[in-house]
């Protein structure tokens, strides 16, 4: 009964995007609840996408009974939760037919209410991301912002940013907007097109300050966009950052430990994964692939860890968000 219920809202919930695979032709999962977490979104992404990752799913670093558990936990709390206004439903099926093989990078419903929920209870002014996409964090907080409230959102994949773009113009967030029939935001987002640290630069030079900090672009860059707001004094005082991503799948732990191995001699030390052939399928290039990203996340982890200017929390919920708020004086 229970479980009924359950099936029947998860399929209301994402009846949109369900259309939107049809329309790519590919065969939903029964089980599938895109909007649960970043994490299980992108890896049933994969696996939907890419068949030859069902049985070595490089994201899995827990064992199936446990990721099932996991997973229907996500759905629970996504089914117990105020869903956000359909216009968001609508963009995660539209970045699912621009982007088939990559829509999971969006954050997913629950993630995105999240954020929404932490810009009523912070109110900033001005708000920076680091990595648009389509826009859907973005727009996600710009809805939780005060009156005059800016984000200013950074995005180097050209055709994103032209996207996003025109997506805000429709929805009436861009300081532009000539579309008549939308009643114009309070808030506005402004798209900074380009490399993120070329576009940190740009802010600079308008001498901006941010009151909370998105970073969600290239893992291998958090380092040098978390050390160039922080050098520069882009941020306020009371301002924090939300990194996301942060436990990358879990594979941070695997980072962290063949570090240690590496470091003490351990002759077991980080051969994982070394050595595997190149071209010995998709699942293992994909692990590699996954691996180098988690090694920057756990490498960004001890470096904020370490930093005697801020306080960092990180939480394990999502795939991993840390709170990281300068430390008072
Ligand atoms: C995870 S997605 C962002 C998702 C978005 N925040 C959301 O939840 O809707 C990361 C984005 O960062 C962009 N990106 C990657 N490298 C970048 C760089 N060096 N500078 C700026 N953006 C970058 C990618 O093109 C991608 O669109």
């Amino acid at each position: 009964m229970a479980f009924t219920k359950l099936t029947t809202m998860l399929n209301r919930h994402h009846r949109l995007i369900r259309s939107s695979l049809r329309a790519v032709n590919i065969t939903p999962r029964t089980s599938w609840a895109p909007s649960t977490t970043r994490a299980f979104h992108i890896s049933a992404l994969n696996k939907t996408l890419n068949p030859s990752l069902t049985d070595k799913d490089p994201t899995l670093a827990t064992p199936v009974s446990e990721q099932a558990h996991i997973e229907r936990l996500f759905a629970y709390s996504d089914s117990q939760s105020t869903p956000l206004p359909e216009k968001f439903d609508r963009l995660h099926a539209h970045s699912l037919q621009v982007y088939p093989t990559t829509a999971g990078k969006t954050v997913s419903a629950l993630q995105g209410h999240f954020q929404q929920m932490l810009m009523r209870l912070t109110k900033p002014k001005s708000v920076l991301e680091l990595g648009t996409f389509m826009g859907y964090s973005a727009m996600a907080m710009a809805d939780g912002m005060p009156k005059g409230g800016v984000v200013y959102t950074c995005e180097k994949d050209p055709k994103a940013a032209q996207l996003s773009r025109e997506l805000f113009e429709e929805h009436a967030y861009s300081p532009s907007t000539k579309n008549e029939s939308v009643k114009r935001k309070d808030t506005t987002i402004e798209v900074v097109e380009g490399d993120g640290l070329s576009s940190l630069a740009l802010l600079l030079e308008r001498n901006l300050r941010f009151d909370a900090v998105f970073l969600d672009a290239d893992k291998g860059g958090y380092v040098n966009y978390y050390n160039f707001i922080l050098d520069n004094d882009m941020l306020t005082d009371e301002g924090y950052i939300i990194a996301d991503n942060v436990l990358f799948h879990g594979q941070v732990l695997n980072s962290e430990e063949r570090q240690h191995n590496a470091a003490t001699g351990n002759p077991s030390s980080s051969s994982k994964g070394k050595g595997k052939k190149k071209n010995s399928g998709d699942g293992e290039r994909n692990s590699e692939a996954y691996q180098k990203f988690a090694d920057h996340i756990h490498t960004f982890n001890k470096h904020v860890r370490n930093d005697p200017r801020v306080d960092v929390v990180v939480l394990p919920v999502f795939d991993g968000l840390s709170l990281i708020m300068k430390k008072r004086q």
